[in-house]
This record gives C-alpha cells, structure tokens and sequence, in this order.
C-alpha cells in the first residue's frame, strides 16, 4: 500500500484527479473496452470532480468510455432530492463531462426489492469484467462507503442501518437536522470495493486522523471497515497533513521516503537524486525497522 501525503485538501485533490485522468489515459478505453470506475459522495471527492470536470474541459480526459459504479445511495429518499447521491453526482460530475448516461450506475434506493436491487448492482459490475479502480472516502468512524463499523470484511452490496455517529455527521447535509438523515442505505461492500483492481482512498482532515492512524498502523479490523485495504495488492490512501496528526513521525516520514524514492526513480517533481538520496538517507535512520516496502 502507497500513503501520499499532501498538504492541504487542494493539493489531494489536484493528486488524485490527476492520478484517475493518468490511469484513463493510459487503459485508453473503447466502446468494447470501456474503463471502469467506482466512485463516492461525500464532501472529500468534491474538488478531485471539480478538477476532473477542468481536465475534461481542457481536453485531457473524456469519459465517453468510462462505466462508473457509485459506492451507496440513501434509502427511501426521492431520487430528484437534492442531498441524493443521485443529484449529487450529476451536479458535482456527470453533467459536466461527456459520460454516457446508460453508463452511469447509482444503485436505486427506492426500488421495490432492495435486496433484488443489490444483487443486480453486484451482477452489473461482473457484466463488464470487474472496477478498474475504485475511488473512495471514509467517515470518521473509518467506514469505506456505509460500511459501518463490524461489516463482515467480505461483504457486498447490501441494505445497512446507519450508525448514529454517521447520522450525526451527515445531518450537516439535512440542515443540522437528525431527524432528516435517512438511517438506512444501500452500499457496496467491503469485499465490492477490494475486488477493483485499484483502490485509491481520499483522507482529508484532523477529524480522521485516527481512522487513518487505525487504517495503516493497526491491524486488518472490522471496527475499522477501510484498513482492509492492507490486504489489497494496489492499494493507495491521498491524505492531508491534517490527517496525518495521529500517525507516528516514523510512519509519516517512512511514506514520505517512498515517495522521494519513487520520484528519483521515475525522475518526475524536479527532485534532484543526490537531494532525494540525502533527504531518504535522514529518513531511513528512523525508519530502518520497517520491512523494506515495495513500491505499491
Ligand atoms: N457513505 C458516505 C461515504 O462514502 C463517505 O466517504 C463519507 C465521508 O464523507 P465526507 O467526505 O463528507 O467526509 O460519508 C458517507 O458516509
């Protein structure tokens, strides 16, 4: 697993829009060959849409090929609501691009058999050969799409109870009010998202500082649903400074070495080898306890 950190919320985003348009490129997808995205909510992703919508519109990236699959959908809230993840999606991406809307997948939180809904979402995905790269976000709690705290590892799509942590964060987006938060939803599962074969997660702020700090330096645990992506082959977390407040300094500066390694190596940021050599030799004299890592 990578972990790159960036300063701020702006810098993350600019990384992984930039990171996702890269991975297009290079798959360069077709009408028999299309890419395949799996994508969250959410007020992290916001600014990673808003740039992919600037790289579309300075002809970087199409999504004329692209098959996205969104990660959840609230329960029982009308489709045209403005806090769906539905409306969000338009508004916040696919209207802006040239993405084909029968290529667009948002599980139906008012279908009339939810669990029939799921099952059909989880076939959809099998239908075009598996998630080229699924992009996410976690909640404080370190839940990857609803998946709350305690979901088996293993799960996939399905209706979940919300908890009350995630109510009471998400009420932000029903004007303060519990009340209005729905309490259930339709979500991928853990297993849904680790089947992508690239998992890429957003991390931005103090608030998920020790989510993040459960997710890398702590176990594979189902208190904490996103560290299974210890378990993923190609998995990697964009986090801010901010997020990074519950890490230990080793940890941080252990990611921080790989990364200037991977930049000697692939010459890219301008860094100098003899000022990456330099700067890794400080960093590995309090990193030498960990395993040598590969790159990914
Ligand atoms: N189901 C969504 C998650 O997919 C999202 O990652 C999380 C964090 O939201 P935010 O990015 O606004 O902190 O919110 C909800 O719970």
């Amino acid at each position: 697993m990578r972990l790159i950190i960036r300063e701020d919320y702006d810098e993350v985003s600019e990384f992984v829009a930039n990171y996702i348009k890269e991975r297009i490129r290079q798959f360069e997808p077709g009408p028999e060959r299309p890419f395949v995205l799996g994508l969250p909510t959410g007020s992290s992703p916001i600014g990673v849409y808003k740039r992919l919508v600037e790289l579309y519109k300075s002809g970087q990236v199409s999504f004329q090929y692209v098959v996205t699959f969104n990660m959840d959908e609230y329960v029982g809230l009308p489709r045209d609501h403005s806090e769906s993840y539905h409306s969000f999606m338009w508004k916040n991406l696919f209207m802006h691009v040239d993405i084909q809307p029968e290529n667009v997948n948002i599980l139906d939180g008012n279908a009339p058999d939810l669990d029939e809904e799921c099952k059909k979402f989880e076939a959809a995905i099998t239908r075009v050969g598996g998630i080229e790269l699924f992009l996410g976000g976690i909640g404080p709690d370190g839940h990857i799409a609803f998946n709350e705290p305690g979901s088996s590892l293993t799960s996939r799509t399905r209706v979940k109870t919300l908890a009350y942590e995630t109510i009471i964060a998400n009420a932000r987006f029903f004007d303060g009010d519990i009340a209005k938060v729905p309490k259930l939803a339709l979500t991928v599962g853990v297993a849904t998202v680790m089947d992508a074969r690239e998992v890429v997660v957003l991390i931005t702020g103090a608030h998920k500082a020790i989510a993040l700090a459960k997710c890398i330096e702590e176990g594979v645990n189902h208190m904490w649903t996103v560290s299974a992506i210890q378990m993923h082959p190609k998995g990697l977390i964009v986090c801010d400074e901010d997020a990074t407040l519950e890490l230990h300094v080793k940890t941080v500066k252990y990611f921080k070495s790989i990364e200037h390694v991977h930049h000697s190596l692939i010459g890219s940021e301008n860094l100098s080898l003899q000022g990456g050599v330099k700067q890794l030799k400080n960093v590995l004299a309090v990193a030498d306890t960990r395993p040598s890592t590969p790159m990914e």
